[in-house]
């Protein structure tokens, strides 16, 4: 049975990872969710890391960035602890991060969540349940999370 894991945090403003698992669950409704929600972004590299030594097949982590270069910072060592984790695994994690000052108004950044959280759920599932090439049909298409797509360059 495939596992996924879900990490979030409580510094987040949205419970991005309840929306997470409901996506998750509808894509692939046999398969198992594990939640694991830490502190902060810092937090989650470690929990990813046990999720997937504990047998989850792939994660996703819900990270939120507030407005500070502080922020920032955490953010830039979570993403180097985060792509360090997938290689030493060999294993996706899915890193959806949401930086508090992408859009100044909390309903368009709620909006902009739920999409970004939506549509790398649904990205997971199709990576971990039917592997490297699921996405391929997208390719070059200028896909975005959390706001309108780019679309392609003819
Ligand atoms: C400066 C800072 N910024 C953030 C942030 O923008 N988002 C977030 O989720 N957590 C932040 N943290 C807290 C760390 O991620 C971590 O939770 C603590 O350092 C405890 O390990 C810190 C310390």
């Amino acid at each position: 049975m495939r596992k996924y894991g879900v990490v979030d945090t409580t510094f987040s403003r949205i419970d991005m990872g309840s929306i997470a698992i409901k996506v998750i669950r509808a894509e692939d409704p046999d398969a198992e969710i594990i939640r694991y929600t830490v502190p902060g972004i810092k937090d989650m590299p470690v929990a990813a890391k046990r999720l997937l030594d504990e047998g989850c097949d792939g994660v996703i982590t819900l990270g939120w960035v507030g407005k500070s270069m502080l922020d920032k910072y955490s953010y830039l060592a979570t993403s180097i602890g985060l792509i360090i984790t997938q290689v030493l695994t060999s294993k996706h994690i899915i890193d959806v991060t949401v930086h508090e000052d992408e859009v100044n108004d909390e309903e368009k950044l709620k909006d902009l969540a739920i999409d970004r959280v939506t549509k790398h759920a649904k990205n997971l599932v199709m990576l971990v349940r039917d592997g490297r090439n699921a996405l391929t049909p997208y390719a070059g298409k200028g896909l975005r999370q959390g706001y309108e797509n780019a679309g392609p360059i003819d």
